[in-house]
């Protein structure tokens, strides 16, 4: 693609099917008044998630950090390990990327929520070393649906459009997790008192 075409795409509106537009009676989103403050970083919502947990040896450790708002950002560098094409990072990885940092809004929500849907335009190749700034924020909320997009730029956060996403979370409650998790790692988290409290973190109502 050239230059040219490329800046042309970046500009597009991302394609987004009708399931991700908001209602007409879906209202803006609020954040939570107990959400960590504009600057400070989430942590991880479990330590061995592949987006976020710092004890997954295989995982892209993301660290996203609160923003104004109902806003986060994050830095992803691309590894070698994250390759599809020589050089060029895997677009599953990418959308990886992209989803873990739409699923920290919750933390500013205050809510579980998990993706019902997530579309990803590449908009351009990702090299390895990159560090890709993610920037995502909540756009409408209706019932127990939120509806949510990001974007990646390359290098800086006014660096080049690479990928953009437009997502559907829905809110669930804890039990979604308990009724579907494998019940190994359900009872290794309940009896976490540090998973504990970051779970209830994300909760208005535990
Ligand atoms: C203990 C540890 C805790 C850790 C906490 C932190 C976790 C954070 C993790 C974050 C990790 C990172 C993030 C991750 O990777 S999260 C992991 C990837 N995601 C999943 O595994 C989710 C799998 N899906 C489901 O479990 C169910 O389908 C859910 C729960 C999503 C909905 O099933 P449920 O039976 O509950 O609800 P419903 O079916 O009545 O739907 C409700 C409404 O939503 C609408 N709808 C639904 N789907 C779609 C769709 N695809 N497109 C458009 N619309 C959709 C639907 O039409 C309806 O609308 P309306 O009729 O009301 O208008």
């Amino acid at each position: 693609m050239s230059n040219d075409n490329r800046q042309e795409a970046a500009a597009r509106p991302p394609s987004g099917s009708a399931s991700l537009i908001p209602p007409p009676d879906a209202t803006a989103p609020v954040r939570h008044p107990d959400a960590p403050a504009p600057g400070e970083l989430l942590g991880s919502h479990y330590e061995h998630c592949f987006g976020c947990g710092g004890l997954q040896p295989h995982g892209l450790h993301l660290e996203a950090r609160a923003r104004e708002g109902v806003r986060v950002t994050a830095e992803f560098t691309v590894r070698p390990a994250h390759q599809g094409a020589p050089g060029l990072a895997h677009g599953g990885v990418l959308a990886t990327a992209l989803d873990e940092t739409l699923g920290s809004l919750n933390w500013l929500l205050r809510v579980i929520a998990v993706t019902g849907r997530l579309e990803t335009d590449f908009v351009r190749p990702v090299p390895v070393d990159s560090v890709l700034h993610l920037d995502a924020e909540v756009n409408a909320v209706a019932g127990r649906k939120i509806y949510c997009s990001a974007v990646g730029r390359i290098g800086s956060p006014e660096g080049p459009v690479a990928v953009r996403a437009s997502a559907l979370f829905i809110e669930v409650k804890v039990d979604h997790f308990i009724d579907n998790g494998r019940s190994e790692e359900i009872q290794a988290v309940m009896a976490d008192p540090d998973q504990v409290r970051r779970t209830r973190a994300f909760e208005v109502n535990p």
